[in-house]
């Protein structure tokens, strides 16, 4: 068993070989995906090493992410996100204040006081009626000439894992290993582009509670989570307590939502993390410098009903939720965390 990923306060996030999934003898095929599945059934988070995303994809989609932040901010406002429904276009810092609260005065409360200090674009499904992305102009010539495509392209192959680590849940969990395929298939996913500026060291000493991204849980059935190098993510170990989830090159952080943990009846678990200020001193002297991650939210087919998945109970009253709609669901839960209008 390879060492784990992030091991500390009783949290332990696993180091998984997803290739042993992908192209292993069925031996490894399955302990693969028991590995998985218990990785979220403990930790709620795993690191999957040997992904089909390659480093040269990866490494390009990072540097057209960073020129797209280069972009002056009136740019960037001109394609601004619009409405929970459509969930398209740019965040300036300030707006969306990740959180557990549902209630929008509240959430509006703790976003005045100490904003998350961080932008970001949210890219969905191509093609979605009435809801179209909201891109940035591209002139042939220009820096952001191609990022369409670099986008997109990235956001098909995002796609196809997802399936793909459904498909090792399902195994894991004794199913269909196709069992979620005809849920998961539309790809009604977000693509995330994250951008937390360099900021002043300054800043985390005056501001306690000073953060990158408040803490939090994702919303929907697993998210794709790529980081750079500079760290500051820490998750929720269930003492309580934050520990760092370092960067690991080539790995992708994968982390189950609330939507997957209500399909499983309350047996995977959907982790709280927040982005805080990066762990090691740099060499930059005051500055934190800029941080780049990039989050690719998966979500059930909008259209899906969901309902605790086969094995998780053994009588109906044994099932902890009502069935859901999973857009509704999702809408709801992006209400109350960006300040519309
Ligand atoms: O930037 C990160 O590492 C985490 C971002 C995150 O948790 C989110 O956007 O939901
Ligand atoms: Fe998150």
């Amino acid at each position: 068993m390879e060492k784990a990923a992030v091991q500390g306060d009783g949290l332990v996030i696993p180091l998984i070989d997803f290739s042993k999934f992908l192209d292993g003898d069925e031996d490894e095929k399955l302990a693969t995906a028991k590995a998985i599945l218990h990785g979220f059934q403990t930790a709620g988070f795993i690191y999957l090493k040997n992904i089909p995303i390659t480093h040269q994809t990866r490494a390009h989609v990072f540097d057209t992410s960073a020129k797209y932040f280069r972009l002056p901010i009136e740019t960037k406002l001109a394609h601004a996100w619009t409405t929970p429904e459509a969930n398209r276009g740019y965040s300036a810092p300030g707006r969306e204040k990740v959180t557990q609260l549902t209630d929008v005065s509240e959430v509006d409360k703790i976003r005045n006081a100490v904003p998350d200090i961080k932008e970001s674009l949210e890219i969905g499904r191509e093609g979605e009626p009435g809801h179209p992305n909201r891109w940035p102009a591209e002139e042939a010539d220009g820096e952001l000439h191609g990022f369409k495509t670099v986008m997109m392209d990235f956001f098909d192959q995002c796609k196809a894992l997802h399936v793909e680590v459904m498909r090792a849940i399902a195994v894991g969990m004794g199913l269909d290993p196709m069992f979620f395929d005809t849920f998961v298939d539309v790809g009604d996913n977000t693509l995330r582009l994250l951008h937390y500026p360099a900021v002043d060291k300054k800043v985390f000493q005056v501001n306690p509670g000073q953060v990158r991204a408040g803490e939090h849980s994702d919303y929907g059935s697993i998210t794709l989570l790529f980081q750079d190098s500079r760290g500051g993510l820490q998750i929720k170990s269930p003492n309580g307590k934050f520990v760092d989830a370092r960067p690991i090159e080539d790995t992708c952080v994968v982390n189950a939502g609330d939507l997957l943990a209500r399909w499983s009846n309350d047996t995977i678990k959907s982790t709280i993390h927040r982005v805080v200020e990066p762990p090691h001193a740099e060499a930059d002297g005051d500055v934190h410098p800029a941080r780049y991650s990039i989050a690719y939210f998966c979500n059930p087919n909008f259209t899906s009903h969901i309902e605790a998945l086969p094995g998780t109970y053994a009588t109906e009253t044994e099932k902890k939720y009502e069935g859901i709609n999973s857009g509704e669901y999702l809408v709801q839960r992006l209400t109350a965390t960006y300040e519309c209008g």
